[in-house]
C-alpha cells in the first residue's frame, strides 16, 4: 500500500491498513516521495497532481497494490490505468480555524493575519468583510499550526479532517459553518485506488471499506468542479450530504442536498444549491455547476490547464 511521507497522509494510509488487516489481509505500507513533498512553491504554480501523480505512477507500474489519497487532492480526471476501489466513511468535511488565545472568526480584529495558501478560504474569508489579512501560507499542518504558536500569524485555517487526523482536534478554536465556509470538492474524505484488472484487491477494497453515502456525497461535489474545470487553486467549495425528506405519500426517502461557491470573473462569489437523487450525484453536481455558470460563475482553469 503507497502512501505519501507526510504526517497525515501516514495516519489516513494507516486507518486505512488496518481496516484491510482486520479483514485479514496482509498489509505493507510503502512512502512514495511526490514533487509536492519536496518543493515549497505555492500549489497554483506547481500544479493540482503533485502530490498524487508519483503514487498513482508506482500503482500503475506494480510497485504498489493500493494507494491512499486525500481525495480533494486528486485531479479530476479519473486515470484509466486505476480504478477507484473504495471511499472510506469521509470524516468531519468542514474547515476549521486555530487562532491564538482561543479565538473565534467574529473575535479576530480587522487586520488580524489569518494565514491560508487557498484561493477557496481566502475568497470566503474576504466576502465576511470583516477587514482580516489573508496571508499566504503553505506547509504541512504542524508548521502551519506553528505560525499561530510563534505570533507570526493570529489564525491560520485549514481542515478539519487532518487535524483532528493527527489527534490535534484540541487546538481548533471553531469549526466553520458551511453558510461561512464551504468545503473544497471532497474535502475530509480518502480515495483507495488500485489497479484496472486486480480485480481480487478492487473487490477486497470495495467489500471492506467503500461507504455508499459518502461516496455519493464526493461524486456530486466533484462532478460540480469537474463542470467548472476548475484546478484545485479556483476558488470553488461545494458540500453534499444525504439528507431525510419526504415523497408524495409521506414517506421518509433519502436525498442528497448540494451546495456550491465559485467566482465570478471579478472575483464576487456566487452560491447556489440544489436536492437530487441518491443514485443520480454525477447530475445533480453538473446541474449544480451549471446554474452557477448561468449566474456568471468564472470557467476557471486550474494550473495544469
Ligand atoms: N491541500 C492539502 C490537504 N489535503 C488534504 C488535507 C486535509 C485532509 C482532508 O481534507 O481530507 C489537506 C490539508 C488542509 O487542507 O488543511
Amino acid at each position: 500500500m503507497g502512501t505519501r511521507g507526510s504526517a497525515l497522509a501516514l495516519a489516513q494510509t494507516g486507518t486505512v491498513a488496518d481496516a484491510l488487516r482486520a479483514a485479514g489481509a496482509e498489509v505493507e505500507i510503502v512512502v512514495v516521495k511526490t514533487p509536492g513533498d519536496l518543493s515549497d512553491a505555492p500549489i497554483a504554480q506547481i500544479g493540482i497532481g503533485v502530490f498524487t501523480s508519483a503514487l498513482r505512477d508506482a500503482l500503475a507500474r506494480g510497485e504498489i497494490d493500493v494507494a491512499v489519497h486525500s481525495y480533494k487532492d486528486l485531479p479530476t480526471a479519473q486515470d484509466p490505468r486505476l480504478v477507484l476501489a473504495a471511499v472510506p466513511q469521509r470524516e468531519d468535511p468542514r474547515d476549521a480555524l486555530v487562532a491564538r488565545d482561543g479565538l473565534t472568526l467574529g473575535e479576530l480584529l480587522p487586520g488580524s493575519k489569518v494565514g491560508t495558501g487557498s484561493p477557496r478560504r481566502a475568497a470566503q474569508l474576504e466576502a465576511l468583510g470583516l477587514g482580516l489579512d489573508i496571508v499566504p501560507l503553505r506547509g504541512n499542518v504542524d508548521s502551519r499550526i506553528g505560525r499561530v504558536r510563534s505570533g507570526e500569524l493570529d489564525a491560520v485555517v485549514l481542515a478539519r479532517a487532518g487535524i483532528s487526523r493527527l489527534g490535534r482536534a484540541d487546538e481548533i478554536t471553531e469549526t466553520l459553518e458551511p453558510i461561512q465556509m464551504l468545503p473544497a470538492p471532497a474535502q475530509g474524505a480518502l480515495a483507495v485506488e488500485c489497479r484496472v484488472g486486480d480485480v481480487d484487491t478492487e473487490h477486497l477494497i470495495q467489500s471492506t471499506l467503500d461507504d455508499s453515502a459518502s461516496r455519493a456525497a464526493v461524486t456530486a461535489e466533484r462532478a460540480m468542479l469537474a463542470a467548472l474545470e476548475a484546478g484545485c487553486s479556483a476558488p470553488v467549495g461545494a458540500l453534499a450530504d444525504v439528507v431525510e425528506d419526504l415523497d408524495d405519500e409521506g414517506k421518509v426517502v433519502y436525498r442528497l442536498s448540494l451546495r456550491g461557491v465559485a467566482a465570478t470573473p471579478e472575483n464576487d462569489l456566487l452560491r447556489a444549491s440544489a436536492t437530487g437523487d441518491l443514485t443520480e450525484a454525477e447530475g445533480l453536481g453538473r446541474a449544480l455547476a451549471a446554474e452557477l455558470l448561468d449566474l456568471g460563475a468564472a470557467v476557471l482553469s486550474g494550473p495544469e490547464a
